[in-house]
């Protein structure tokens, strides 16, 4: 039994985040997401989508064993909880591998660190990320 964790903010569901999701699936047997709470969104505009509601909806996606709140501090906390086997980066994360890696084996969890692929845009209409579904709605739907 292969326990997988995948993570990220969620907002606004769209097939990129099917891809990811089912990608990280196919790592192992059961997958747990830990969706990221407003709060620690700081590296982007913060999600428009409460927190429990995106989780509610990350949850309801097939590829999905259980969907969880992150931790408000610390990122290890749902970690130690689950115990994965493998965490599953998504293609464009932020997070230096590296430096994870080691910030898992300082807190003593033993898991692989993988990264998912990303789903190719093979159509300019398609939408494929967050904040492109929100800068088509400011162009096309505000005056
Ligand atoms: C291993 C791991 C665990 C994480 N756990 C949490 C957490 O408990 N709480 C949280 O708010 N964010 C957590 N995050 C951070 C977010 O899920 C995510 O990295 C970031 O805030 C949003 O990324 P995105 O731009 O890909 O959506 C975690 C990230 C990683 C890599
Ligand atoms: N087109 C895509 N292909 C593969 N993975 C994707 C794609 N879009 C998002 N993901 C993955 O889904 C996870 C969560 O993504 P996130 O919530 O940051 O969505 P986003 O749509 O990329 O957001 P934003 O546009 O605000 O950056 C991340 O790991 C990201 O790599």
């Amino acid at each position: 039994m292969t326990r997988v964790v995948a993570q990220g903010t969620f907002d606004i569901l769209h097939p990129g985040h099917v891809h990811y999701l089912r990608d990280a699936k196919a790592m192992g047997d059961e997958l747990h997401v830990i969706v990221a709470r407003s709060v620690n969104v700081t590296h982007k505009e913060p999600p428009i989508v409460p927190d429990e509601q995106r989780r509610q909806m990350v949850g309801a996606l097939k590829p999905v064993d259980e969907a969880h709140l992150g931790h408000p501090e610390d990122i290890f906390v749902p970690i130690e909880r689950i115990e994965p086997d493998v965490i599953a980066l998504g293609y464009d994360q932020h997070h230096d591998d590296e430096k994870l890696r080691a910030a898992l084996a300082d807190r003593g969890i033993d898991c692989e660190i993988r990264r998912a692929s990303p789903l190719d845009r093979d159509e300019e209409a398609r939408l494929l990320s967050t904040g492109q579904i929100i800068e088509k709605v400011i162009d096309e739907r505000c005056e």
